[in-house]
């Protein structure tokens, strides 16, 4: 009898992929209406990676042409062939201004956040969380963010199952697991920001950084990556948005990649980057905080 009870237990633990390790431990019981249920691991994309992938290029394309005159040691880099797209789509956003003259003009640049708006609609920003003793959250501090829109990025240093993150993950809520085992350390201090740093300098190729370390500061580049402090839903604060796994494709721009809030700990380039996304789950307004499901059960 106590044998087939801990079988059960064990292969409920199994089928149970928890989000965040420390806050899973302790709140579990107290909460049982904030679980997430999936049918099988492949449905747990609620859009599609080209949707993804679609949309990422989108704010991150704003955001280069936005930041052009300081692009300038890349774009002699690339290929023809991509400068010439750039300068084409540099012209359509400001008409009145000749691509070669771009550079040395004083560009009139807006924050990013105006981008993100500009481009997709809305923008989001982290603030005291509506919930009572949460911290910071994540609120929509412009516009609508339709269904299944990206809402925003979760940044981090990513650990393969194998690799060794015990002292970055001690008393750390930012330790984000995913449904392989993959973990993502979205925290902006201490010894987690170190190794953030240090991934991200050791990556760079000359000129091309491979990922952002902006979101380590207050000064963020890319406005998406900001998901590490959205907090949990709870009985009567259902969740709006939800997480997404998303491994960048070899035919990522590489001008792009300085906007990837994420970096691998180690550089085996064998496996793609890991990047999560947080995808809303119903049209969310102006004023309103994100919550996700910081657990999710697959069966
Ligand atoms: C990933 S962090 C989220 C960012 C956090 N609010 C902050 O300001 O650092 C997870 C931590 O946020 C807090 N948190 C998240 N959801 C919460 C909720 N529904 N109620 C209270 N605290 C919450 C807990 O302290 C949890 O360990």
């Amino acid at each position: 009898m106590p044998g087939r009870l801990l079988r059960g237990l064990w292969q409920r633990w199994r089928r149970y992929k928890y989000r965040f390790v420390p806050w899973i431990a302790l709140n579990l019981n107290r909460n049982p209406r904030t679980l997430r249920y999936v049918p099988e691991e492949s449905k747990d994309k609620v859009i599609s990676d080209e949707d993804v992938l679609g949309t990422l290029l989108k704010v991150f394309q704003a955001l280069f042409i936005n930041d052009f005159n300081k692009q300038s040691d890349i774009l002699t880099m690339l290929p023809e062939t991509v400068k010439s797209k750039y300068h084409d789509l540099l012209s359509v956003q400001h008409p009145r201004v000749k691509p070669l003259e771009y550079r040395h003009e004083q560009q009139n640049t807006f924050k990013p956040e105006e981008i993100l708006y500009k481009t997709l609609g809305f923008s989001v920003a982290r603030a005291t969380s509506s919930l009572i003793s949460a911290g910071k959250g994540v609120f929509v501090t412009r516009g609508l963010v339709p269904k299944g829109a990206v809402v925003s990025m979760y940044p981090g240093t990513v650990y393969q199952k194998y690799e060794p993150i015990f002292f970055q993950s001690v008393g750390n809520p930012f330790i984000f697991r995913c449904l392989d085992g993959v973990l993502i350390d979205g925290n902006d201090k201490g010894i987690s920001k170190v190794v953030y740093r240090s991934c991200n300098g050791r990556d760079r190729l000359g000129p091309f950084k491979m990922s952002d370390s902006t979101w380590l500061t207050s000064e963020i580049c890319n406005p998406l990556a900001v998901g590490q402090y959205v907090n949990n839903c709870s009985n009567d604060r259902a969740a709006n948005v939800c997480y997404q796994e998303f491994d960048v494709p070899a035919v990522f721009p590489i001008e792009l990649k300085q906007y990837l809030p994420n970096i691998a700990y180690s550089c085996d380039k064998q496996s793609p980057l890991r990047c999560v996304i947080l995808v809303a789950l119903r049209d969310i307004k102006q004023g309103e905080e994100l919550f996700s499901n910081y657990y999710t059960i697959v069966s």
